[in-house]
């Protein structure tokens, strides 16, 4: 049976809307490093404003606007110091006629409402200092300006207030979202659990990286184990025997560990498909769609888990992933979708028009030069800059013509 590439991509978002949805969440530490780009599961509020409350911006002097409002060159004011507030000191007083020296972050004491800094006192630094609780202050400080009231002050909430909406549902954690969270005072943070994924690969020619003859390395395990991590997905790599019957007691005991199932190969007209085979009496769906690469592909919807099967050539399964899981695990984890951009190609290309093509190319000065489309080339999907998607019903582009492409391998 042949699919078209809309169907079978709608019929696996059907299949994988309960399995993301049903994912849970966990807690996480606001200092956990397995914060950063996780997802938010429930609108967060803030516990406290930000900032935290009224504080200097500036090292310098706290004073009441007012007594410095004739502070001039010609008629300095000069006035005593009071006790000094450091960053982290409770609140103090400053008493009338007085200044108390304060630093950055520090509390702006009760009674001040303006901030001078110690570069335009007289002196331009701070004499001795004395904090609250450690003896009587002394020295005095000599201004000749005056200084506005709420000059270099941060006042308590003017970022947010406390109550207010930190973070809706559904917010990927960025490092500076995370600062912004414990600033609000939040210390555990409900986060959509992780996607735990199982990557199956299969076939007897898979090999270790000194493969004896007829094998090869395995490449498609790291390289979508690789793409999925990027996803934040949890994934567990396994090569899963070439057998139907042990194939499908490995699946059996999978999809009770894992929320989706990932095979790679075995799926298309051969005598030995083992995937095929092992879920045949499985639920599996098996189809052609038409696309190229990754014409081959499958699914299956186990009791526990769903299993999605991808064709076995390097190029036909990264192209699989991401045109199939890619963008819904983007929609999990708060991503955008990527946009397409237009260039002209540098070469006329041909593409079969029954079918959706995806080629690889190399974007240089300006100019899209197409790629050989095999999908074993392996070392040529590493070096391309961009995918280009010739749709349905287009036989031949010409050079010079404007095509849309997707940037890759970035
Ligand atoms: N008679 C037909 N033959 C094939 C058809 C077809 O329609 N009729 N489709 C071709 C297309 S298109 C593709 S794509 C492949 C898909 O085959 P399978 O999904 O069954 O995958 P395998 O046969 O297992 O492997 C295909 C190819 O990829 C290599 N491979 C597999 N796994 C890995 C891996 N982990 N790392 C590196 N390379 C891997 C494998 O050795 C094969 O060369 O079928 C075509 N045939
Ligand atoms: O479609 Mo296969 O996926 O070309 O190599």
């Amino acid at each position: 049976m042949s699919c078209t590439l809309k169907n079978h991509r709608a019929e696996l978002a059907e299949l994988l809307g309960p399995v993301f949805s049903n994912l849970g969440t966990q807690l996480l530490a606001v200092t956990s490093t397995e914060l950063c780009d996780r997802v938010t599961s429930e609108d967060l509020f803030a516990a406290l404003p930000i900032p935290a409350f009224t504080n200097s911006q500036m090292d310098g002097y706290a004073a009441r606007s007012a007594e410095l409002a004739s502070a001039s060159a010609d008629c300095p004011v000069i006035l005593p110091l009071g006790f000094t507030a450091a960053a982290g000191d409770r609140r103090i007083t400053l008493l009338p006629g007085s200044v108390s020296p304060v630093m950055t972050g520090a509390m702006i004491p009760e009674g001040a409402d303006t901030i001078i800094p110690v570069e335009e006192s007289s002196t331009g630094s701070f004499p001795d200092l004395v904090r609250a609780h450690q003896g009587t202050p002394s020295g005095q400080a000599t201004f000749t300006a005056p200084s506005k009231p709420g000059r270099f002050i941060r006042e308590a909430g003017e970022d947010l207030g406390a109550g207010a909406l930190v973070a809706p549902a559904g917010t990927r954690l960025t490092p500076t979202m995370i600062a912004a969270l414990a600033s609000s005072g939040l210390s555990e943070i409900p986060v959509r659990r992780t996607l735990k994924v199982a990557l199956c690969t299969t076939g007897d020619e898979l090999g270790g990286p000194n493969p004896a003859e007829g094998q090869i390395p395995d490449a498609n395990s790291p390289m979508l184990a690789a793409l999925l991590r990027r996803y934040g997905v949890d994934v567990r790599t396994l090569q899963l025997p070439d057998a139907p019957d042990r194939f499908a007691v490995a699946i059996d005991q999978l999809q009770e560990q894992v929320d989706l199932i990932l095979t790679v190969g075995g799926i298309s007209a051969g005598a030995y498909e083992v995937v095929r085979q092992a879920l045949a009496g499985r639920g599996g769906n098996f189809h052609h769609v038409a696309i190229q690469p990754g014409g081959p592909q499958g699914f299956a919807r186990l009791e526990h888990s769903v299993v999605l099967c991808f064709p076995g050539n390097p190029v036909s399964a990264l192209l699989s992933v991401e045109l199939f899981l890619t963008p819904l695990l983007r929609v999990l984890n708060g991503l955008p979708e990527p946009q397409p951009e237009h260039y002209p190609l540098a070469q006329t290309v041909s593409s079969p028009e029954h079918k959706h093509q995806m080629r690889r190319a190399l974007l240089r000065e300006g100019q899209v030069t197409i790629l050989d489309p095999g999908s074993h080339l392996v070392h040529d999907l590493a070096r391309a800059d961009a995918l280009v998607h010739i749709p349905v019903g287009v036989s031949e582009l010409t050079a010079g013509q404007s095509v849309e492409i997707w940037r890759m391998n970035v």
